[in-house]
C-alpha cells in the first residue's frame, strides 16, 4: 500500500480527474465527508493534510508520497529533503508582489511586505538588495495594504479577480506555481517498483493534458 499525503481543497480536487484518468475510481475520495484516510483501489492510502504538512508526512516517513504545490515547496525549501518525481501542471497559479494603485515604490521608506509566504517574500527582495518589514497573514492577504497594515504584498493570483475587486495592481510576477509529486526519498528505495508504476500512470496523463491545452 503506497501513503500519499495530499493537500485538501484545490490541490486535491485537481488531482481527482488526473487519478480518474489513470483508471482509479475516485468515489471514496469524491464521497469522503470529513473522513481523511481515504484508500483508492486497494493501492493508494491517501492521507488528506494541509499543504504546510505534506513534507512533514514524508520526511518522518508517515507517508510515500505527497502531493503539493510548489509555493510551499518554495516556501519550505523542501527539495533538500523530499524528491520531487512529477509536475503535475495542475493548480496553476503564479507569485505575485502587488499594492494598491499608485503605490510610490521609490520611496526611500523601509516597506512592509505583508504575506503567507514569508520565505519567499525575504528571498524576492534580498535579491534586489532592499531591506523590508515582512508580516506573516495567513489568509485574505489583499487586505494588508488596503487596511494600512501592509504597504504591499507576495500572494498567489490565479484568475486576477481578488487583486481587480480589491483595487490592487501587480508590481512583478515572480514564479507560476503548480502541484508536484513528491517523495520520500528512502519510500522512494524501498517501494520503488509501485511508485514508478502510478509516476507512470500520471506522467502519461499529465502529458495528454498539455497536448489537449496545446
Ligand atoms: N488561486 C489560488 N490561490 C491559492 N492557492 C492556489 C490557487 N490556485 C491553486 N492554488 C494551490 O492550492 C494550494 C492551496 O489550496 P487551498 O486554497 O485549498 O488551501 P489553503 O490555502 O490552505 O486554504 P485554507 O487555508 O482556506 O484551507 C496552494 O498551495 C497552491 O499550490
Ligand atoms: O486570482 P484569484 O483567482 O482571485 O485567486 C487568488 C486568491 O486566492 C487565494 O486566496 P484563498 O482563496 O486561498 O483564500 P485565503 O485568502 O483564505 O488564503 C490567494 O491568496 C488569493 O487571495
Amino acid at each position: 500500500m503506497l501513503k500519499i499525503a495530499l493537500t485538501k481543497g484545490r490541490v486535491e480536487d485537481k488531482l481527482i480527474p488526473l487519478l480518474e484518468k489513470c483508471g482509479i475510481d475516485c468515489t471514496p475520495l469524491i464521497n469522503k465527508k470529513r473522513k481523511l484516510i481515504i484508500t483508492l483501489a486497494d493501492q493508494y492510502q491517501f492521507i488528506l493534510v494541509k499543504g504546510e504538512d505534506v513534507c512533514t508526512y514524508l520526511r518522518t516517513g508517515t507517508a510515500d508520497l505527497g502531493v503539493v504545490g510548489s509555493d510551499i515547496l518554495a516556501e519550505q525549501d523542501a527539495l533538500e529533503q523530499v524528491d520531487e518525481l512529477l509536475d503535475l501542471g495542475t493548480g496553476r497559479c503564479q507569485f505575485i508582489v502587488a499594492s494598491k494603485q499608485g503605490f510610490d515604490w521609490n520611496q526611500p521608506q523601509r516597506k512592509v511586505i505583508g504575506t503567507k509566504y514569508p520565505e519567499v517574500a525575504r528571498r524576492y527582495f534580498t535579491q534586489l538588495g532592499e531591506d523590508v518589514e515582512i508580516i506573516k497573514i495567513s489568509g485574505s492577504v489583499e487586505l494588508a495594504p488596503l487596511t494600512g497594515l501592509a504597504d504591499a504584498i507576495v500572494d498567489l493570483t490565479e484568475t486576477g479577480t481578488t487583486l481587480r475587486v480589491n483595487h490592487l495592481v501587480v508590481h512583478d510576477w515572480l514564479d507560476v506555481i503548480t502541484s508536484r509529486l513528491v517523495a520520500n526519498p528512502v519510500a522512494l528505495k524501498q517501494k520503488r517498483r509501485e511508485i514508478f508504476q502510478l509516476v507512470d500512470q500520471l506522467n502519461q496523463v499529465v502529458e495528454e493534458n498539455e497536448y489537449e491545452n496545446i
